[in-house]
């Protein structure tokens, strides 16, 4: 295996009961890669969180995290890995500093970084309040910076920026991106196409417990794009969309050639529709 490979998985499937939740996914991640897992609610991504860090166990197929079988991660390997789900294992009756410092002991972390990562989610003029009484965005980014305190080589994050105001989303991706650019690979799920679109390098997309495609965000809105079109802006401020033609090509190199044109834009669908064209459903 490839050795910047984090996570690979092979043929995993899951059955609970009477219902097949994943079927057959095969996929890998790489260290400093932020990989989007995209579905519908009860499509399987939650499920498949839990199977990677220890907490289910699959019914067929291989998974590797760190150079583990999943069925046999324990506590060492918790060391290397964050996990930011929602049953967040806060102790509620301790305040947001003590939970930070509890944890921080544990893995031998200083005083600066928590204060590093409290002031970086937003939480540092709130250190002395107790868990129980945090709005359920404060909670979520408490979660998220106690799991960056030893600066995980994998983090596993479910829906990272849902439920948080539009500016804290953006302190968290940002922070997020840097994680990824020292090296840490982000598994992460969400429901949010144009988020995933800009923030992972590479997304997978859920159906009822199938991968439908994956890819870049980009390559895989090209690799739909069969309605191929143009959107133009002229000098005169005139908005034309023109079709992918013999006839446009020409249209556009007189406008070059008279300088008439402000600028060109192809026209591609974004990841929701191609969602939408791949499963025939939306992403509630
Ligand atoms: N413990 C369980 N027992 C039985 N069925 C389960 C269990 N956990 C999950 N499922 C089923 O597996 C399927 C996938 O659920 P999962 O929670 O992984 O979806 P999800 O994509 O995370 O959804 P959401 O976005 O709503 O969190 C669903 O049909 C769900 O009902």
């Amino acid at each position: 295996m490839e050795k910047n490979i984090v996570i690979n998985v092979e043929h995993l499937s899951k059955a609970f009961k009477n219902e097949t939740a994943l079927k057959d996914l095969n996929f890998s991640v790489r260290s400093g890669e932020i990989f989007g897992f995209l579905g519908p609610s009860g499509s399987g991504k939650t499920t498949t969180i839990k199977i990677l860090t220890g907490q289910l166990t699959q019914t067929s197929g291989k998974a590797i995290v760190l150079g583990k079988p999943v069925e046999q991660i324990n506590e060492s390997i918790y060391e290397q890995v964050g996990i930011v789900t929602d049953n967040s294992g806060l102790y509620e009756r301790m305040t947001v500093y003590s939970n930070m410092k509890f944890f921080a002991n544990i893995l031998g972390v200083g005083k600066e970084r928590i204060d590093f990562l409290l002031k970086r989610v937003g939480l540092l003029e709130h250190k002395d309040k107790i868990a129980n009484k945090l709005s359920k965005g404060m909670a979520q980014r408490l979660v998220l910076a106690r799991a960056l305190l030893h600066q995980p080589k994998v983090l596993f994050l479910d829906e990272p920026t849902s439920g948080l105001d539009p500016s804290t989303a953006v302190a968290v991706l940002e922070l997020l991106t840097e994680l990824k650019e020292s090296g840490t690979a982000i598994f992460l799920t969400t429901h949010n196409m144009d988020e995933a679109t800009k923030l992972c390098d590479h997304v997978a997309l859920l159906n009822d417990g199938i991968i439908v495609d994956h890819g870049a965000p980009k390559a895989l809105c090209l690799k739909y794009n069969k309605n191929k079109s143009y959107k133009i802006l002229l000098k005169d401020e005139s908005e034309i969309t023109l079709p992918h033609s013999e006839e446009t090509g020409k249209k556009i190199s007189q406008w070059i050639a008279n300088n008439e044109m402000m600028t060109i834009h192809s026209n591609e669908p974004t990841l929701e529709k191609v969602f939408i064209e791949l499963t025939g459903r939306e992403l509630l």
